[in-house]
C-alpha cells in the first residue's frame, strides 16, 4: 500500500506517470475483485428536505416555507418502494436533512403530526414499514447520528452511510463550504463514523472532491477512514465523489474537479485504502465510465430505474446497458449487489437476526449471482 510521503508526492501527477497510477490500481482491483464492477438497484427516498444544516454547494435542502420544504407520509414512501419492487430494486435509499427539528418549527409540526418528536424516530419507523410490506431493504444515509439513533436503526436497515466529506476544519469559516454546518464540523463526523465502528454497522463514507480542500487534506481524510476501518472493519465502501456547481448556491460559480483531478483522487484512493473496502464513484456525475474504470473503481453505487438522484436532480442515471457495455469495453462485467456486501453478510456481529432472515429471499431473487448472496 501507498505511504502517505508517496500519496502527498503524487499531487499534480498527469501524462505517463498518471497512466502508470491508474494501471497499478487496476491490478489491485483485479486481485481484489477480479472482473466485476458492481452497483445496487435502488430507489431514493428523501424523507425529509429540511436540515439543520447550510452546506454551500447543497440544493436538496429547501428552507421552511419553500415549496420544496417537507417531510414524505407513510404513504408517499411506500408508493415508490412497492413501484420500485415491481422493477426490481432491492435497496431503499433513505437520504434526508439532518435534524431539522432542532432548528425549524415547521420540522416539528409535521413530524408531530406524524406522531414523532424526532426525525430520527420517524426514519426509524418508515424503515420497519419498508421491511413488513415490502421486499426491499433500506440504507439510512442520514448524517450524523449519536449512538442511541445508531442503536435504533441498525437491526432496521441492511447497512447506513454518511460522507465524511474532508477532515479539513479550514471549510468552517465564512466563505468555507461548511459554515453555519454542525454536522459538518469533521470531529462530528469522525465520531459517528467511530461509533458505527463500535456498534458494527456496515458503513458507507466518502469525500466530496473539489470543494476547497487541498491535496494534503484530501490525502489525510482517506487515511482516517482506513485508520477507522482497520480499527472496527466497518467500512464497507468509501465514495469518491466529485462536487457539482448548483446554480442558486454559495459555491455557483466556484470551479468542479476535472475528470484528470478525479482520476487522480481515485487511483491514490484505490492504493491508499485497503483493499477490501470497495471502491465506489457514481456513474451519473460524469460521463466518462471507461476512465473511471482504468482508475481502479469497482463500484457504481445505487442506480435507480425509477427515481432520480434528488441530490443530484439535474444528472440523469446512465441507461444500465451503456454502463455495461462500458464495463465490456474494459475486460469487466457489470454485476448487480446488494446494500450488504458478501464479505459482511455471515457476520452476526454485523448483522442482527432480523435482518439477516430478510436477506435470504432478496439474495433468492432473480439478477443476482451467488456469490453476492454467501447468506443463501
Ligand atoms: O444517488 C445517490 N446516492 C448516494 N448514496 C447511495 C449509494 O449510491 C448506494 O445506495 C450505496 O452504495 C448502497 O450500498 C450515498 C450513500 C451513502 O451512504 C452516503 C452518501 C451517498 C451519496 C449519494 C448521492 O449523492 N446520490
Ligand atoms: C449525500 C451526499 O451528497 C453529497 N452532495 C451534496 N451536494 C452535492 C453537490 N452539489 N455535488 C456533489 N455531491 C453533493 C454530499 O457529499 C452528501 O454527503
Ligand atoms: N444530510 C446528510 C449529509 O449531508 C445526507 C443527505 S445530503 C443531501 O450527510
Ligand atoms: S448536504 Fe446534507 S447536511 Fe448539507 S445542507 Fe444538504 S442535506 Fe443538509
Amino acid at each position: 500500500m501507498l505511504s502517505r510521503h508517496s500519496a502527498l508526492a503524487l499531487q499534480g501527477v498527469s501524462g505517463g506517470e498518471l497512466e502508470d497510477l491508474c494501471a497499478q490500481a487496476v491490478q489491485l482491483r483485479k486481485q481484489h475483485y477480479g472482473e466485476r464492477l458492481t452497483y445496487s438497484r435502488k430507489v431514493f427516498v428523501p424523507l425529509t428536505t429540511l436540515c439543520r444544516d447550510d452546506c454551500g454547494y447543497c440544493t436538496f435542502v429547501q428552507r421552511p416555507g419553500s415549496p420544496g420544504a417537507k417531510v414524505m407520509t407513510p404513504a408517499e414512501v411506500m408508493e415508490v418502494v412497492q413501484q420500485g419492487q415491481q422493477l426490481g430494486c432491492k435497496e431503499v435509499l433513505f437520504s434526508l436533512g439532518e435534524k431539522p427539528e432542532r432548528r425549524y418549527q415547521q420540522a416539528r409540526d409535521a413530524l408531530a403530526a406524524l406522531g414523532y418528536q424526532r426525525m430520527t424516530d420517524y426514519l426509524a419507523a418508515c424503515c420497519d414499514q419498508v421491511l413488513e410490506q415490502s421486499s426491499l431493504m433500506p440504507h439510512v444515509n442520514a448524517g450524523t447520528l449519536d449512538e442511541d439513533e445508531l442503536r435504533l436503526l441498525k437491526p432496521r436497515c441492511l447497512s447506513m452511510g454518511m460522507m465524511l466529506e474532508t477532515m479539513s476544519r479550514r471549510l468552517l469559516q465564512k466563505g468555507g463550504a461548511h459554515y453555519a454546518c454542525p454536522d459538518k464540523v469533521p470531529l462530528q463526523r469522525i465520531r459517528t463514523l467511530e461509533r458505527a465502528g463500535r456498534l458494527q454497522v456496515p458503513f458507507t463514507t466518502g469525500i466530496l472532491i473539489g470543494i476547497g480542500e487541498t491535496w494534503d487534506e484530501r490525502i489525510d481524510s482517506l487515511l482516517l477512514i482506513n485508520r477507522l476501518h482497520a480499527e472496527y472493519g466497518h467500512i464497507q465502501e468509501v465514495i469518491i465523489q466529485n462536487f457539482c456547481a448548483k446554480p442558486g448556491t454559495p459555491m455557483a460559480n466556484y470551479p468542479e474537479p476535472s475528470l484528470e483531478e478525479m482520476l487522480r483522487t481515485l487511483a491514490v484512493a484505490r492504493l491508499l485504502l485497503h483493499p477490501s473496502i470497495s471502491l465506489q464513484a457514481p456513474p451519473n456525475l460524469q460521463q466518462r465510465y471507461g476512465h473511471y474504470i482504468q482508475a481502479g473503481i469497482n463500484d457504481w453505487g445505487g442506480i435507480s430505474p425509477l427515481t432520480r438522484d434528488y441530490i443530484n436532480p439535474e444528472k440523469a442515471w446512465p441507461q444500465l446497458e451503456l454502463l455495461a457495455a462500458a464495463c465490456a469495453e474494459q475486460g469487466c462485467l457489470l454485476e448487480e449487489r446488494l446494500a450488504l456486501y458478501p464479505a459482511y453478510q455471515q457476520q452476526p456481529g454485523f448483522v442482527e437476526a432480523a435482518v439477516q432472515a430478510r436477506l435470504a429471499p432478496l439474495c433468492r431473487a432473480d439478477g443476482l449471482a451467488q456469490h453476492q448472496c454467501l447468506a443463501s
